[in-house]
């Protein structure tokens, strides 16, 4: 938990009675939420709950419609380079030229280096690693749209990391990736946070491949949410509460199983990771 006292500027996302309606449909109201910088939080919810909405304030793409959001101490928004993002998982269009190494580059443009020679090399060099550090490089040449989607994925993941973001913004980062690739970005996303301190926002609907990297929990439900360790909150009574409904929360082998009383809470997905394939 963060330490009340601490600055704006010391918390790497700072929500303050935070509200978000479109029209009479209230996403959630009310959300303070606090990230220490190198803090990993999980955002779980069923579809539509509001996950890729809290994702769009953050960015500065989706106004609140009260309340306060900070990230590292200033107003979300073009101007705000502390943030990192690794978007949903879509495929690119074959006919996408750009190559991986611009892709990836993109993801420094904007920051402190200007265009210089100096600058230039630099860039360079964060692109190198970055596409070294996904394991890109021997594609890093070809046009982006010819890649597989778990390619594309991990240049995405480049891009994120390339500006050194203080805050990364991760939407169902490990969608289309297999067992491996899981692996590997979820274990890069880690070992970066605990290097540079970077907090890291995290969407999913399957809690279990990252749950031992997980610090707290946001769970989003219909307008209502709960924060807290996973131990708080993927709990039987802390689940029925917000899904107003039975639901038992079973732990095996150190994963967690969510499972609805009545058969119908596919959405929580926890075992069901093929249903958000028919929304997107
Ligand atoms: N600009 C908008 N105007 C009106 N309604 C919107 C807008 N953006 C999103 N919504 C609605 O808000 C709800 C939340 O959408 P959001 O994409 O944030 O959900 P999510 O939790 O990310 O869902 P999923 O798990 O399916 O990705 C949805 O019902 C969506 O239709």
């Amino acid at each position: 938990m963060t330490d009340p006292n601490l600055p704006d500027g010391a918390r790497a996302v700072a929500l303050s009675a935070a509200r978000l309606a479109y029209g009479d449909r209230v996403l959630w109201d009310g959300l303070d939420l606090d990230v220490a910088p190198g803090e990993f939080v999980a955002v779980l919810g069923p579809n539509g709950s509001g996950k890729t909405s809290l994702m769009r304030v953050l960015l500065g793409l989706q106004k609140l419609t009260s309340g306060t959001v900070r990230i590292a101490g200033s107003p979300p928004g073009r101007g705000n380079r502390a943030v990192g993002y690794i978007p949903q998982q879509r495929a690119l269009d074959p006919t996408v030229a750009v190559r991986g190494r611009d892709l990836v580059g993109l993801g420094f443009d904007g920051h402190r280096w200007g265009l210089g020679l100096g600058g230039m090399r630099e860039r360079r060099r964060r692109v190198d690693t970055a596409l070294a550090a996904v394991g890109a490089t021997a594609y890093a040449d070809r046009p982006v749209g010819l890649l597989s989607g778990g390619e594309q994925q991990r240049l995405r993941v480049a891009q994120a990391l390339v500006g050194d973001p203080r805050v990364l913004l991760c939407d169902e980062p490990l969608l289309s990736l297999d067992l491996a690739h899981q692996r590997a970005v979820s274990t890069l996303i880690d070992e970066r946070r605990r290097a540079t301190g970077a907090a890291v926002l995290f969407v999913t609907h399957e809690i279990n491949p990252v749950l031992p990297l997980v610090d707290r929990i946001l769970y989003l439900v219909d307008g209502r949410f709960r924060v807290g360790t996973p131990e708080e909150v993927m709990t039987s009574e802390t689940l029925s509460s917000l899904y107003r409904t039975d639901i038992a929360v079973v732990r095996v082998h150190g994963q967690i199983h969510v499972v609805g009383a009545h058969g119908h809470l596919s959405d929580l997905c926890e075992d069901n990771p093929h249903h958000h394939l028919a929304d997107h």
